[in-house]
């Protein structure tokens, strides 16, 4: 490329794949495209950069929408996948054949030859030709494997890529209902060695990266069925015509003893399914274990309960291991079997021959028979081995298809204002939780407060607006462009400012304004790179407020005519959150703009334009404010914000309905211990003893005046 010289030259090259531009010589025999890359795959590591671009027919994406297309005709994965690689399928089916016939060609050489070597006066054709054939039939052979080799590599990486694309589109456009309450009992019965319950709707994040791992390359791994469905019966038609030809009636025995043998392999395959589908499941239950401890890592440092937790996933991958180790001793059998079954068959034909007929067991036939037979049973060594793996693969496609038919696609709700009529929600179908009969249209440009006791389903509301829980009856409707900032901030792994610009353009005017809004300012003058900082996995180099606000500015960044913000002073101090609220709610910064704002901030009740009250998922008040009017008076909130404490957090409001907060007039009269100028009155006392005669004690006793 760099000899070419000529840029217009260079950049269409580049475009294209080496496997696109090659000669057929090089695509088909030579495989000469790939010589430069092993070359240098000899001298060092490999990089990313060192490896040929992907063809253009195979772009992730065009396989995505393949199979999305594919499963949209109906069927389960096994015949989604089969119209999708229909034409690699083919080309697979041509190659196994191919490989089948020629692979016979050099066993029939040979026989030729050394009955030509036996009676040389009979021979017609030259023995030249058989010679020759000896060569070109395994040549042939090896050319026809080799290309049946690279295209069953080329299903596997279409058939993983179009997969796991599969997989993450439909776990990101769809409601996959964590069913870990469930898998704790099954974990219970996998660490007691007991066979988990048969249903294993686990969809959660663990279950996922098996099914992307473990389940897709099981499936990739059973690609070689077609090999031996193809070139097996074709080298079983083959082999049996010539043994025929050459021994008569006894080849028959030989066959039908394969025949009679041939099941055990499947029966014991039939066993093998039976504990893979148990290796699964503890293969899930470890994953998701590990997991969850990860998840929580620092928490389980704190504690110092890593050797707790690790002798809980060591026990579960114990278990695992049993399976496993009981699964690879029944496939070390079935490989065995495959192994010795030929041979078996191969000692009752000879055996048959030589005691129950009149022909002799000449040289060139038992040669030939043995050639052939060695044939034969490398197709049942593929035979063996791919019950293996098809066994496998079809638990696979079970839990594939499980996951496809379990996930409920997210349905969003009709584009308009934000509302509900009458509407029911639930988080989960089996969730007890639910919003009733919600109804209530958020005004639009205006700032709209939800609020209410923890738990009575401010979040869940909020999530219903969005469709991501289960409508249940009524209506809502929601607009299209809305950010959504959730009471635990998510952030990627990337910088300060790329998580506030989230693949927007950057605007420096706006951006500068929203960090001082958001607060953020002072933070980034203290951070070594500034808003270039990475803020780690999770944002954990950032402090909860500080990632809070990333979160909120990203929100306050963005062009979405909505903002959902749920509950976004929740890490803040009060002077951070009134810094916040002042910069951001009431400035020009969210003009315009409809806010759905959890919170129970006074500042905020007081400029809402609609408050809506939540009591245990029922909306139990809805108060509205005409332009210039406040809900709440700020009387009412300066009196909330007299009870903020030192502690840091932001002044609550327990109840926000304003017949609950009581003026100070209205509260009961408590005797006030400070006068007036706020020191405290010093109690009255007296010093003295008490005297000393009863008479005098008496005296003192019952005089009511002392
Ligand atoms: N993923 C979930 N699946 C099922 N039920 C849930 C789920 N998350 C929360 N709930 C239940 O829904 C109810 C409402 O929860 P929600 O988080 O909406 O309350 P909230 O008012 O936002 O609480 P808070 O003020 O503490 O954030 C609770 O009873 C909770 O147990």
């Amino acid at each position: 490329l760099q000899l070419d010289g000529e840029v217009g030259v260079l950049s269409v090259k580049e475009k294209a794949s080496p496997e696109e531009t090659c000669s057929w010589f090089s695509y088909y025999c030579s495989y000469g495209w790939t010589t430069y890359m092993i070359i240098r795959g000899c001298r060092r590591d490999l990089r990313m950069e060192d490896l040929p671009r992907i063809p253009s027919y195979d772009a992730p994406v065009k396989w995505l929408y393949g199979i999305t297309a594919a499963r949209l005709k109906g069927g389960k994965t096994f015949l989604t996948l089969c119209r999708l690689l229909k034409k690699d399928i083919k080309v697979l089916i041509f190659w196994s054949a191919s490989t089948a016939v020629t692979e016979y060609v050099a066993p029939s050489a040979m026989l030729r030859l050394l009955s030509y070597l036996e009676k040389p006066q009979e021979a017609v054709i030259h023995p030249a030709l058989w010679i020759s054939l000896l060569f070109i039939g395994p040549m042939c052979r090896s050319v026809c494997y080799q290309q049946y080799i690279f295209n069953a590599t080329r299903v596997l990486v279409r058939l993983n890529i179009s997969l796991v694309q599969e997989i993450y589109q439909t776990a990101l456009r769809s409601h996959l209902y964590d069913t870990s309450v469930d898998s704790g009992a099954d974990e219970r019965q996998i660490m007691q060695g007991k066979p988990s319950s048969k249903k294993t709707p686990k969809s959660g994040q663990s279950n996922i990266t098996s099914l992307m791992s473990y389940d897709v390359d099981a499936i990739y791994n059973s690609r070689d069925i077609f090999y031996v469905a193809t070139a097996g019966t074709i080298s079983v038609t083959i082999a049996m015509s010539l043994l025929y030809r050459m021994l008569g009636w006894p080849s028959l025995i030989g066959v039908f003893t394969l025949f009679l043998l041939t099941p055990l392999p499947a029966v014991l395959s039939n066993r093998v399914s039976r504990i893979q589908r148990e290796v699964m499941r503890a293969t899930d239950a470890r994953l998701s274990k590990i997991s969850e401890y990860l998840g929580s890592i620092r928490t389980l440092k704190y504690f110092g309960w890593e050797p707790a937790m690790a002798e809980k996933i060591n026990e579960l991958r114990s278990v695992e291991q049993r399976r496993l180790w009981k699964r690879n001793i029944l496939v070390a059998v079935i490989a065995v079997s495959g192994d010795f079954l030929p041979m078996i068959s191969l000692l009752a034909m000879f055996s048959t021959v030589v005691l129950f007929t009149d022909t002799p067991l000449r040289a060139p036939v038992a040669f030939t028979s043995l050639s052939i037979m060695e044939t034969l049973r490398l197709q049942f060594v593929w035979l063996s081995n791919i019950i293996r793996n098809a066994s496998q693969g079809l638990e696979s496609l079970r839990r594939l298809d499980h996951f496809f038919e379990s996930a409920v696609p997210i349905k969003h709700h009709p584009a308009g204002p934000p509302e509900f009529k009458n509407a029911t929600f639930r988080r989960t179908p089996v969730a007890t939780f639910k919003l009733q009969d919600l109804s209530v249209r958020f005004l639009e440009g205006r700032l709209n407060v939800i609020t209410g006791p923890t738990g009575c389903g401010k979040t869940s509301l909020l999530l219903s607006l969005l469709g991501e829980t289960i409508l249940e009856s009524g209506e809502a409707t929601c607009p299209r462009d809305v950010a959504y900032v959730p009471q635990a901030a998510w952030l990627q792994n990337d910088t300060i400012r790329n998580n506030i610009l989230f693949f927007g353009p950057y605007d420096e005017e706006r951006y500068t304004s929203v960090i001082q809004a958001c607060g953020l300012m002072p933070d980034i003058e203290q951070l070594p790179d500034g808003d270039k900082t990475m803020v780690g996995e999770k944002g954990q180099s950032l402090s909860g407020g500080q990632k809070q606000r990333v979160s909120l500015a990203r929100a306050v960044y963005s062009r979405a005519r909505t903002l959902v913000l749920d509950d976004v002073f929740s890490a803040l101090d009060t002077h951070t959150t009134s810094a916040v609220y002042e910069g951001c709610f009431r400035s020009d910064m969210l003009q315009g703009r409809t806010i759905i704002l959890v919170t129970h901030l006074p500042s905020a009740l007081q400029d809402a334009r609609l408050i809506v009250n939540l009591d245990r998922g029922v909306i139990s008040s809805i108060q509205t404010a005409e332009e210039g009017d406040l809900i709440l008076e700020s009387s009412q909130c300066s009196a909330d914000t007299a009870v903020e404490d030192d502690s840091g957090s932001p002044p609550l409001l327990e109840s926000a309905e304003p017949v609950t907060i009581q003026s100070n007039s209205e509260m009961p009269q408590i005797e006030d211990p400070n006068d007036a100028s706020g020191r405290l009155v010093e109690e009255t006392s007296a010093k003295g003893r008490i005297p000393r005669t009863l008479g005098e004690y008496n005296m003192l006793f019952w005089n009511p005046g002392i």
